[in-house]
């Protein structure tokens, strides 16, 4: 099947989000952090931990307060009107040359309506699939990006980052470096 190069239904992309100099700040904390190796990508999570084998975050599940500088960003997500209220749980990605996220939609039941993902030093591509027909789109994510996802792109396409070294972007083929993604969500109860 031929995969249309643009976001499904609900989804926006809003490039240049980031100034270099708050990515430059995040990395600095997040690197300062605790990186955990559960997966085979690192992860830290803020404001609510997810479980990975029951597929849930909960109340019993908070850790504290979002950290001054993901707070931040999460209040302007919220100001700008990319969320009803102001998200209280995020989950940083590190992705190497070769790693991904497989398919998947985010927690129905634990999560709110939208999910912002705030990409961090490269470039990657994600792939979504239609959950009933398995049409297929692909956007290419630059750091200092945000998606947003609500709507049919929340609720009936799954997303993914293929495994790969290297992705095609404008016609080239680019190698994968590292990349950092944040994502807000709010949580349900
Ligand atoms: O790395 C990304 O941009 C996506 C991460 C993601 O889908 C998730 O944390 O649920
Ligand atoms: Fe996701």
């Amino acid at each position: 099947m031929e995969i249309q190069p643009h976001t499904p239904p609900g989804a926006s992309l809003i490039p240049a989000w980031l100034p270099p100099d708050v990515e430059a700040a995040l990395m600095a904390f997040l690197d300062a952090g605790l990186w955990s190796g559960e997966l085979k990508r690192r992860v830290q999570h803020f404001g609510y931990r997810y479980d990975y084998r029951a597929r849930i975050a909960s109340r019993e599940s908070r850790i504290g307060p979002l950290p001054g500088v993901l707070e931040q960003l999460a209040r302007r997500l919220a100001e700008e009107g990319l969320f009803g209220a102001v998200p209280d749980q995020v989950i940083a990605n590190e992705y190497w040359p070769g790693q991904g996220i497989s398919a998947h939609v985010d927690c129905q039941p634990c999560f709110g309506p939208v999910i912002a993902s705030v990409s961090l030093l490269s470039a990657c591509q994600m792939v979504f699939r239609h959950q009933g027909d398995g049409e297929m789109r692909a956007v290419v994510l630059p750091p200092r990006s945000v998606l947003v996802l609500g709507g049919p792109a929340r609720h009936d396409w799954t997303h993914e980052i293929p495994a790969r070294l290297s992705d095609v972007i404008d016609s080239r083929r680019v190698a994968r470096e590292r990349r950092v993604s944040l994502t807000f969500r709010s949580m349900r109860f």
